[in-house]
């Protein structure tokens, strides 16, 4: 899979863990950014990554921040975003399985190096279950849309 990395100033050590992970298993890599120590802005990171995501150049993303939380929240604000902010790899698995995540965000501050690892392995190897969960992405997806249309004249 290729996958969309970006942290803040918070998420650069976990980052450059999550980089070796991803390499160790394989996956195409674009890391863009922060690359670091300086205080920078999530929304700076998130949004380019929720962009490769949301276009279909990135099959996946992965925020990394001091909470997960503003990473996503501007990350979903980007059409074709669902991105989750897990805290095990129970609460991974599951929003890629009822959700459909396609980025996940991490808190570094909270959580420990191998929590991370566990959650990232569980949500890169879990499928979209599909079936009543599709009616409901489904739904998301047409209040997306419908957002986006232009306002008639
Ligand atoms: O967790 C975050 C946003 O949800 C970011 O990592 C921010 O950096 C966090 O709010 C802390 O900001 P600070 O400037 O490093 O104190």
């Amino acid at each position: 899979m290729k996958v969309a990395v970006g942290n803040d100033h918070r998420g650069l050590a976990v980052k450059q863990r999550v980089i070796g992970l991803l390499a160790e298993l394989g996956h195409e890599i674009h890391d863009l950014g922060a690359t670091g120590p300086a205080g920078v802005d999530y929304p700076d990171y998130a949004i380019p990554v929720g962009e490769e995501v949301g276009t279909g150049k990135a099959d996946r993303g992965i925020l990394i921040c001091a909470t997960g939380h503003g990473m996503c929240i501007a990350a979903n604000k980007v059409p074709g975003v669902r991105a989750s902010n897990c805290r095990d790899e129970v609460d991974a698995e599951l929003s890629r399985r009822h959700n459909d995540s396609n980025v996940i965000c991490i808190a570094a501050d909270l959580l420990g190096e191998e929590q991370i690892e566990r959650m990232i392995r569980s949500w890169l190897a879990t499928d979209f279950e599909g079936g009543r969960h599709t009616r409901r992405t489904e739904k998301v997806v047409a209040y997306e849309k419908a957002r986006m249309k232009p306002p008639c004249d």
